[in-house]
């Protein structure tokens, strides 16, 4: 299979880029050369992007990273959308000029590209990744459908049930992304014209398990999602996780280990919360800070908390209430910004993590085994709140976060419920058996493996020749 090239284009954000530089290294391991293109955004914190983007090609030098130059912005207050539309020439001048390119794969953000890709070389496959889970997806192909049928934005519907095929539950209209809430915003407009454009992909990759969303991905398969038009094919192939821009940090007596892990070392088995907000936002301000302070404290449960300001470092010492680091001294561990997140979770001693619900977090907390508090935010984390609550059942509603402002009483309660009570004790052990689905599935034989299988093929030989052969999918991140 030597000499194919694949071209990946993700969101360079951690949470879109860190799971499609995993999937780069899975089709490396396939025999497959892999190009990942980078277009910065000036918006995004760019600093511990660099530096992952410098360990990771540390580690796998044969994985090529290509920086793309930032195109001049023409609006105000460009999204990296709009972005990415300035960078479309440059996506096509470094596709004609690398002829061995023979997939791109890009971000299910950067659809815009398909159309002009298919009128530049029709016969160059180009596949989508989805970096969020089956269900959403099931949901989202469903919303340019509902589109003709509601007449009303999702904001005037409060919390009436919305049915999509596939989406395991109803989901309270509340509870969609607010990007899409205005049925009159640009915003909504291009995710109906980005969810029609998807099904005529060559394939859609989805970061999940079969046996984690079957009904969504059973939805999908019959056409509901689509109904009367053709629908690419989709490989599941995840969980695709890693803990690459940690890996120093994961070895006992390293220099460099993270000080959150050897904290860590020292907790009993199972014994310890962990919070943390994602990547992107996950920036409370000093009244919640407050109030997840006095919750923890009052709860008596060891935790791990990531804090973030609206600045990459906050001033731990003026936000938190005065005495706090005394009084938990031993059983808790505040952290500045950023942890270790994969390898913190991997660890023996946590017991329960607190999310904002991004993907990527939960994925990394299936893989880990651990049970999760959901505290979701922004984007489409509600919808993933629904999922891991009332579905998957491995997750518990932090009561309070739809108020705007989650109380000192409501944090204390749920984190003691998760540690405590039979009803936590169940849902761990509920979580620590998706675990073990989630293994199954990337094992040779397992569904997600058969998926890439299916992938590596479709991408190779385009539907001729013999079944490739696969390496299990299982990486370091399984200890
Ligand atoms: O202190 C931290 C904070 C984050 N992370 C890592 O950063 C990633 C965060 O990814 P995710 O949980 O998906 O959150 P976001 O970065 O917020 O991801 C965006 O992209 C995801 C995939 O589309 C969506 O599900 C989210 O809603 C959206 O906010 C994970 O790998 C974490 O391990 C750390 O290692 N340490």
């Amino acid at each position: 299979m030597g000499g194919n090239e694949i071209v990946l284009f993700p969101v360079a954000a951690m949470g879109h880029l860190n799971p499609m530089v995993e999937l780069g290294k899975l089709f490396l391991r396939q025999g497959l050369s892999v190009t990942i293109l980078i277009l910065q955004f000036p918006k995004f914190d760019n600093k511990p992007i660099n530096s992952y983007i410098d360990t990771v090609s540390a580690a796998n030098p044969a994985l090529s990273f290509h920086r793309l130059s930032s195109p001049p912005s023409t609006v105000e207050a460009p999204t990296f959308i709009h972005h990415f539309r300035l960078a479309i020439p440059q996506l096509q001048d470094y596709l004609s000029c690398n002829s061995s390119a023979t997939a791109l794969v890009l971000d299910f953000f950067f659809d815009d590209a398909i159309d002009v890709i298919n009128k530049m070389n029709p016969r160059l496959p180009c596949y989508f990744f989805f970096a969020t889970s089956a269900s959403n997806l099931a949901a989202f192909l469903y919303l340019p459908f509902l589109h003709k049928e509601l007449t009303v934005s999702f904001k005037d519907l409060g919390d009436t049930p919305v049915n999509f095929p596939g989406f395991p539950s109803p989901i309270p209209a509340f509870d969609m992304p607010i990007r899409i809430s205005d049925r009159s915003s640009e915003a909504y407009k291009s995710v109906i014209v980005q969810f029609d454009r998807l099904p005529k992909s060559s394939g859609i990759i989805v970061n999940s398990f079969r046996a984690l969303e079957p009904k969504a991905l059973a939805a999908i398969a019959a056409g509901l999602c689509t109904p009367g038009r053709t629908m690419a094919p989709i490989y599941c192939v995840g969980p695709i996780t890693s803990m690459d821009g940690q890996e120093h940090n994961e070895t006992a007596g390293s220099e460099r280990r993270h000080y959150s892990l050897t904290w860590l070392d020292g907790q009993p088995r199972g014994s310890v919360v962990f919070l943390c907000f994602g990547s992107m936002g996950g920036a409370f301000p000093e009244a919640q800070i407050l109030e997840i302070a006095e919750g923890l404290e009052r709860s008596g449960q060891r935790f791990l908390w990531v804090v973030r300001g609206s600045l990459p470092e906050v001033d731990l010492e003026a936000v938190l209430p005065e005495g706090f680091g005394e009084r938990t001294k031993g059983r808790g561990l505040v952290v500045n910004w950023w942890a270790p997140q994969a390898s913190v979770l991997g660890h023996a001693a946590v017991g329960g993590f607190v999310t904002h619900c991004g993907w990527n977090s939960a994925l990394e907390s299936i893989v880990a085994g651990v049970a999760m508090i959901a505290w979701p935010m922004y984007a489409e984390q509600r919808m993933n709140r629904v999922f891991l609550v009332e579905e998957a059942k491995i997750a518990a509603e932090m009561p309070g976060y739809r108020d705007g402002l989650v109380r000192s009483y409501e944090v204390e309660e749920k984190v003691r419920w998760l540690m405590e009570s039979s009803g936590g004790k169940e849902m761990r052990a509920r979580a620590a058996a998706v675990r073990e689905r989630a293994k199954a599935a990337m094992q040779e034989g397992g569904s997600s493996y058969e998926d890439m299988v299916k992938m590596v093929y479709s991408l190779t030989t385009a539907g001729g020749g013999e079944r490739p052969t696969v390496d299990h999918l299982l990486s370091s991140t399984w200890g």
